[in-house]
């Protein structure tokens, strides 16, 4: 496809990269607030979570939990292991990504996201005009409740897309039930304090991110920093290419790669839940100049309509609340995009104390 890639919002940045070394100017960063885009980073010393010592209550579960609670305290996130899927489902999950990325771009433009919606095949959504663009494509779908997926969005090449991705979504639904449960435990709560605000029919969406290579990593990013909006978020890295790096005291890591770990990190909807406790981490993902990136991740959110506040246990006089109560997808995604898109952090909305 020929054409001024930036008047051409739909292009895709696959397209870009296939086209050669020039990239249009909205892509490029020119403020960056948070350090300069760069892979030449400590490697992150990432707390590893055994998730089947959390389900079974054994004499290595306590020390589990407080694994648990030291990491989400300080980093946020973790990776984790023998988390019971299958290493082939994974395995497939990413696969099927790729090759229906590899698929004629007309053979995927019956997926394509409309304008004003975030579901289907589609890169960055521009929501404001100077907004500069992040180096991805996309795959962005609602994958539970059930009821509320729209299957015109979910490919049906490669053949087995649809069904990996539904078992993919039970299995997560059932990791995120446990670690909210193990949370809860963590900080001395009874069992059900998160989940009860999780409700029985949690908002996810999956999303295959896409990094296509690109020949100035060090000017673009493959997805600005942000912290996630959801509870949790779980996510599948490349088996091969770094690119995620999480922000501590201001200074930025590199993410390992441990194959068939998944990294969860919380996000505001769990900062505000434990009121503050738990930190939502900012994150990014870079580009490569040599190879295509692929993640993917799934954003956990308790079922619509529920209000979100700090568990009442953990406020006291030492410990005043410190965000104020929302209703999680009616009010939250509004003010998510908003905000981040235009590079800032969305729980800010609701913090009743500036910091
Ligand atoms: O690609 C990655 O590793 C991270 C992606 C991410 O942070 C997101 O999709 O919210
Ligand atoms: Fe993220």
């Amino acid at each position: 496809m020929a054409g001024d890639s930036e008047l051409d919002p739909y292009r895709m940045v696959q397209e870009l990269a296939e086209d050669g070394d020039e990239i249009p100017e909205r892509f490029i960063c020119k403020d960056t607030p948070y350090g300069l885009i760069t892979a030449s980073l400590p490697l992150m010393d990432i707390p590893v979570i055994d998730l089947s010592r959390l389900s079974s209550s054994s004499a290595t579960t306590d020390e589990e939990l407080e694994k648990l609670q030291s990491a989400l305290s300080s980093w946020g996130c973790f990776q984790v292991i023998n988390h019971g899927i299958e290493f082939c489902l994974l395995d497939e999950l990413r696969e099927n990504g790729r090759q229906f990325l590899k698929l004629p771009m007309k053979d995927k433009q019956k997926y394509a996201r409309a304008a004003s919606e975030i579901e289907g095949y589609g890169n960055d959504m521009i929501l404001y005009e100077n907004q500069t663009l992040d180096w991805t494509d996309r795959i962005y779908l609602l994958v539970s409740p059930e009821d509320g997926r729209k299957l015109q969005y979910w490919p049906e090449d490669p053949k087995s897309f649809r069904v990996v991705l539904e078992e993919y979504t039970t299995r997560v639904k059932m990791i995120v039930e446990t670690l909210l449960k193990s949370m809860a435990k963590a900080l001395n709560l009874p069992d059900n304090s998160f989940l009860n605000q999780y409700g029985e029919r949690p908002v996810m969406y999956t999303r295959y991110n896409f990094y296509p290579p690109c020949p100035r990593p060090d000017l673009v990013h493959g997805v600005k920093p942000h912290a996630d909006g959801s509870a949790i978020t779980v996510l599948q890295q490349d088996e091969e290419v770094e690119g995620l790096q999480f922000l501590k005291d201001n200074q930025w890591f590199r993410v390992p790669i441990r194959p068939h770990a998944l990294i969860v990190n919380v996000g505001d909807e769990i900062e505000v839940m434990s009121n503050g406790i738990f930190k939502s981490p900012l994150h990014r993902a870079l580009t490569n100049s040599a190879k295509e990136r692929i993640s993917v991740a799934t954003f956990c959110s308790p079922e619509v309509g529920k209000e979100i506040g700090s568990v009442e246990e953990l406020i006291n006089d030492k410990n005043p609340r410190l965000y104020k109560t929302y209703k999680t997808v009616k009010d939250y995604p509004e003010i998510f995009f908003k905000y981040y898109q235009q590079g800032k952090r969305p729980i800010d909305a609701v913090k009743l104390y500036s910091s």
